[in-house]
């Protein structure tokens, strides 16, 4: 079927219409391609089918500088140009707004902002993940494949901090040389780099149990000089691990970022935005929403390691920090310690059950892609704050819960401003200004 890709999903698919009308979802189409497809699923609703000939290929389209894009996980849009990924992106906030959200589009236009982007559209995560690779008797690492189940052996990712190239080389010769010689039972292994601290941190994955931590050391600290190496124990079902525990083998135990003149010291199992100077647009556009004031008392909910808690706690009275994940609670107990900030009380629990009884006057909350639970826009209304900055990592659960807080009807969105936090994915970041009406 010859088929013209008008827009992208959020996801890695271009988006077509079939001759009936019917949503068709193009595996290998970029925006702006005539593409021959077949369909491999007919639904009633919508279709899927995959690029057989590229007929008439985009003026977005461009060959990406990793031979890998299309088939491992880690750049979907890795063929279509950073202007059209920007644009889409937008789009895709847009639309999602109006089938989720139920905005009209006028009211769409005056929220939503132009999309924001660091420079580096390559080279910018500070953390890749290796998965191990067990084939023929043999041990190595590899990255999951756009089919998850499927893991690629790469020697670079042009994704990766692009101040060590050498890093994940040398990452997966090392442990396949020890790991051939005898079973680490690795899971999985996460690189953490700084161009900007020059930390690098290595952090091995295993179960509990005996394991070589001499020689592992010995061996990572010889080949790549890392200022951590450590080892995350987890136990537990396979579909629910948990860290048992977390060891330092060399170094520093953990790794320290720089971000918004702050300095981030994060163990292993802690969330942390993987896009630093985009991360740091993040918090430009919160703390220019909400304007914090020193005599003013801000509540920051799924704080992590603190982004935002240090920047608020520079600029208010007070500040009450609320996050379930206990790394991430002593992670950012140490980060205020180390800014020498006591004007914070850090509250480990979830941000429902555990939503401060302050007087806030601001908010920032900053959800997993999940989103906020019903409990916590009730909860959120029922504060005296004049107005609220949320952080979205999904525009799907930001539109459902923008239209809560509007049937509720205490906050209103001012604006949506996405920002391109993983530019060759489809995934995009959004700040939302909400004020009391
Ligand atoms: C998207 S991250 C944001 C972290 C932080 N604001 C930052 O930018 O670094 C979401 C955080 O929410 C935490 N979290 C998840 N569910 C939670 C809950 N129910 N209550 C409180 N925190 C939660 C996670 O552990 C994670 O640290």
């Amino acid at each position: 079927m010859q088929l013209t890709i008008t827009a992208m999903t959020y996801g890695p698919d271009g988006l077509a219409r079939d001759p009936q009308g019917k949503a068709v979802f193009v595996s290998g189409g970029v925006i702006g391609d005539v593409v021959e497809a077949r369909v491999v699923e007919d639904g009633a609703s919508f279709s899927r089918a995959v690029v057989e000939e590229l007929l008439e290929p985009s003026p977005s389209r461009r060959q990406a500088p990793c031979p890998f894009v299309g088939v491992c996980g880690g750049c979907p849009w890795g063929s279509m140009s950073r202007e059209a990924q920007l644009a889409a992106k937008e789009e895709n906030l847009r639309s999602t707004l109006d089938r989720i959200g139920r905005f009209t589009p006028e009211e769409i236009d005056n929220l939503v902002k132009p999309i924001r982007f660091a420079k580096d559209e390559w080279g910018y995560r500070n953390k890749v993940e290796l998965a191990p690779i067990h084939q023929n008797g043999k041990f190595s690492l590899g990255m999951h494949g756009r089919d998850p189940q499927q893991v690629i052996r790469v020697d670079k990712c042009p994704l990766f901090e692009k101040k060590y190239p050498k890093a994940l080389k040398g990452v997966i010769g090392a442990l396949s040389y020890l790991g051939n010689s005898r079973d680490l039972e690795i899971e999985r292994v996460g690189i953490r780099a700084s161009r900007r601290t020059r930390a690098l941190e290595i952090a091995l994955w295993t179960p509990t149990g005996a394991f070589p931590r001499a020689q592992v050391s010995r061996v990572l600290g010889d080949s790549l000089k890392p200022s951590s190496v450590v080892r995350v124990m987890s136990k537990g079902d396979r579909r629910a691990r948990k860290v048992a525990g977390v060891e330092a083998l060399l170094g520093e135990g953990s790794w320290t970022e720089s971000i918004a003149q702050e300095q981030m010291r994060l163990s292993a199992p802690s969330f942390f935005q993987v896009n630093t100077a985009a991360a740091e647009i993040l918090i430009e556009l919160v703390m220019d929403d909400l304007q914090p004031q020193e005599d003013e008392v801000a509540v920051d909910l799924y704080c992590g390691a603190g982004t935002f808690t240090l920047p608020l706690a520079r600029r208010c009275e007070y500040v009450a920090a609320v996050e379930s994940y206990g790394p991430a609670v002593r992670d950012l107990r140490r980060n205020l310690e180390i800014a020498r900030l006591d004007n914070v009380d850090v509250i480990g629990g979830d941000a429902v059950r555990e939503f401060p009884d302050e007087e806030a006057d601001l908010l920032v909350v900053d959800p997993p892609r999940a989103g906020l639970a019903p409990e916590a826009i009730d909860l959120i209304a029922s504060t005296p704050a004049r107005a609220v900055a949320y952080v979205s990592c999904d525009p799907a659960t930001l539109a459902r819960d923008l239209r809560r807080f509007c049937d509720q009807g205490t906050f209103t969105p001012v604006s949506a401003t996405p920002v391109d936090l993983f530019p060759q994915t489809f995934h995009c970041e959004t700040v939302v200004h909400l004020v009391r009406r």
